[in-house]
This record gives structure tokens, sequence and C-alpha cells, in this order.
């Protein structure tokens, strides 16, 4: 079974995702990740995001590196989103994904273009929400326990930002697919929205949709 996970920043698509992996026992890819490596690399090489050949010649990485911390912070998020609208890079992180979603057995994946692009025909959508303050407030609460002094009001800002750049680029925006089903979080706790995806997914794979 793939089971696509999409959404904005910090909306709680990776918690619902990897809840989802341990509840099927499937694998689980956070696609951000690989973005996030990119634009660790771009700036490790001192290269320009915006070029996209210096972006394209940051994407050879292996996975080890995904679980280098340094990837989760701001600063590397914004850089992230901006490396990812370049059509090659995306092209450079593609069958790496496709590979993952389509292993024998299943997978669980999250990001911005999994059930438009990169699991078209996977057997349940997820597109998950939240008001853009109160994903900056979770998002604040996270990064203030893991030793940042970031603001409350960068992160929003951050936050409106990224969702710009995700959703207005050509390449691959963030949109919900047609037939994902929606899950909005922002009044839910987490093991309330783990629930309701499982039974989104649920009803997914027998085919009645949201
Ligand atoms: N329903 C919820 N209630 C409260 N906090 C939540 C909820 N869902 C997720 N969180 C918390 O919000 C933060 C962001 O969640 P998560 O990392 O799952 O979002 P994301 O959409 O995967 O983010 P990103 O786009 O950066 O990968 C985390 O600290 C997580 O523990
Ligand atoms: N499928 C994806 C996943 C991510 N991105 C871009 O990476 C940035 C960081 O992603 P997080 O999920 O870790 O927040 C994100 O803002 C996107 O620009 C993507 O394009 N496609």
């Amino acid at each position: 079974m793939i089971i696509a996970v999409d959404g904005p920043a910090a909306s709680g698509k990776g918690t619902i995702a990897r809840a989802l992996a341990r509840h099927y026992a499937i694998p689980h890819l956070d696609t951000g990740l690989l973005y996030r490596a990119v634009a660790a690399n771009v700036r490790a090489m001192d290269l320009d995001p915006a070029v996209e050949a210096d972006a394209v010649a940051a994407c050879d990485f292996d996975d080890a590196m995904l679980a280098d911390p340094v990837l989760r912070d701001d600063a590397t998020g914004q850089l992230a989103s901006i490396v990812s609208a370049h059509p090659l890079v995306r092209a450079s992180l593609l069958q790496r994904q496709k590979r993952f979603a389509y292993q024998p057995g299943g997978a669980v994946l999250d990001g911005r273009d999994i059930g438009t692009v990169i699991a078209p025909d996977a057997d349940a959508k997820l597109f998950v929400r939240a008001t853009p303050q109160i994903r900056a407030r979770r998002r604040h609460a996270e990064l203030q326990a893991n030793g940042s002094t970031i603001s409350f009001d960068r992160v929003l800002t951050d936050i409106r930002s990224r969702d710009l750049r995700d959703s207005g680029r050509a390449a691959a925006p963030l949109v919900q697919a047609v037939d994902a089903a929606t899950l909005d979080t922002s009044f839910l706790s987490i093991e309330a929205s783990v629930q309701r995806a499982i039974a989104l997914v649920e009803l997914g794979r027998t085919g009645a949709k949201d």
C-alpha cells in the first residue's frame, strides 16, 4: 500500500506519516529532508540557491546525511524552499522518491507533491492543513525545545513566505490532489489527528473519499 501525505510547512504531516508507517508497518520517507539536504550542501559549498545550476550541483548526497539535525533548522527550511523551485533539482530527486514509493510492500511518503507527482496512483492520499498561526506556534515550540532562540514572529513570517513560494512555483507546486482527503489538524491533538488519518486511509483504500 502506498500512502501519500502532503501539506504545508509544520501542518503535522510528518507526525502523521510516521504514525501511519508504524500502524501499517511500512517504511516512511520525509521527502522534505531531500530538499533540505540540497539546501545544506548549497550553503556548505557557498553556492547561490537561486541559480539552478548551483542547486543541481548540490544534489549529490547519501542517505546518511538525512539524519543530520542541522537539516531541521528554520534557515535550512527556507533555503530548501528556494532550491526546490528549480525543475532540474526536482528532476534529480524524482527517481529516488519514486523508487521508495513503489518498493515491494508499500510505503508512506510525506511532502508537497507526493499525491500529484511522485505517487499519483497512491492507494490513499491525505492533505494535511492547519492555520498559519497554529503551525507557527507548534514549530516555534519545537525549535525552542531544540535550543533555538528564534522569535515567534520570525517563524510565522518564514512559514508564510514558504507557503507562498511552495504554492506559487511552476514546478510541482504545493496543491491538494483532487482525490486527496483533507485533514485539518488545527484543533486536533496529535493522537486525534493520527486516529483521523487512519480512518481516512481506510476510507481511501475502499475507494470512498472525504
Ligand atoms: N495535532 C497536533 N497538535 C499539536 N502539535 C502537533 C500536532 N501535529 C504536529 N504537532 C507538532 O507540530 C510540529 C510540526 O509537526 P510536523 O513536523 O509533523 O510537521 P510537518 O508538516 O511534517 O513539518 P515540515 O513541513 O517542516 O516537515 C512538531 O513539533 C509536532 O510535534
Ligand atoms: N515533496 C516536497 C517536499 C519538500 N519540498 C520543499 O522542501 C522544503 C522543506 O520541506 P519540509 O517538508 O521539511 O518543510 C519545503 O518548503 C518545500 O519547498 C518540496 O518542494 N517537495
